[in-house]
């Protein structure tokens, strides 16, 4: 276990995000298939905290969880979030071979093996796994128009609209490889407690989908608007770390 300044970022060692060099990936036989069983009736609320827009979870329960892959236990979600651009050309926060995608999704998980609550995963080496979906321009996605839907409810920051019932493994891309790294939150405190899982293959949205998301506030009601655009971290350096892939 290791205390808040054993975890602090300056001098941190796994940051995110990171490139993920295709060919400095190492496929490691023993990553199991991730498993995945999220309840939509866990599903609370859509709300803007400022930085991006968040699904929230009731992780009261082991109803929504993730396990297999690189985990050695389940995981509950507590909640998904996205990053995008300005324009299509760039937006995601991983790259792939330096490939940036319009946008990516962020689901959020914390192991109530070793924690008793989210706050304090986030304090837990590896207390946390955030799986990454990126998403490229492309066909509509029915199941992501629900969402979308909703934006203009939380276009201000600290709004929130109930969201109930919705699945996020509709969210999922259909193939089963990921790589997986240990790295961090991208977002302060940027504690570096993330098993990462970052799926190989994008999911698709439309340009009309990507625009509502870039239609969203930073700012509060009353105050001068800003777009919520470019809310991604730059790259961070790999330093000793290996991405390993589940596929070959
Ligand atoms: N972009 S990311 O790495 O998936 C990411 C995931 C979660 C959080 C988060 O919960 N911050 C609030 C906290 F924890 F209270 F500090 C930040 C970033
Ligand atoms: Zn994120």
């Amino acid at each position: 276990k290791k205390n808040n300044s054993e975890l602090s970022v300056s001098g941190g060692t796994r940051q995110s995000p990171i490139n993920i060099q295709w060919r400095d990936s190492v496929y490691d036989p023993h990553l199991k298939p991730l498993k995945i069983h999220y309840d939509p009736t866990t599903c609370l609320y859509i709300w803007n905290n400022g930085y991006s827009f968040q699904v929230e979870f009731d992780d009261s329960a082991d109803k929504s969880v993730i396990m297999g892959g690189p985990l050695e236990n389940h995981y509950r979600l507590k909640q998904f979030h996205f990053h995008w651009g300005a324009i299509n050309e760039w937006g995601s926060e991983h790259m792939v071979d330096s490939k940036v995608y319009p946008a990516e999704l962020h689901l959020v998980h914390w192991n109530p093996v070793t924690s008793t609550s989210f706050e304090e995963a986030i304090m837990e080496n590896n207390g946390l796994v955030v799986i990454g979906v990126f998403l490229k321009l492309g066909a509509h996605h029915a199941g992501l128009q629900k969402l979308v839907d909703a934006l203009p409810a939380v276009k201000h920051k600290d709004t929130i609209v109930e969201f109930d019932v919705f699945d996020p493994s509709c969210l999922m891309p259909s193939c089963p490889d990921y790589w997986t790294y240990d790295g961090s939150l991208t977002t302060p405190p940027l504690t570096e407690s993330v098993t990462w899982i970052i799926k190989k293959t994008p999911i698709e949205v439309d340009q009309n989908q990507l625009e509502e998301f870039r239609m969203l506030l930073f700012t509060s009601a009353g105050e001068e608007e800003k777009r919520m655009v470019d809310n991604f971290r730059p790259l961070q350096p790999l330093m000793n770390r290996t991405v390993r892939s589940s596929f070959r």
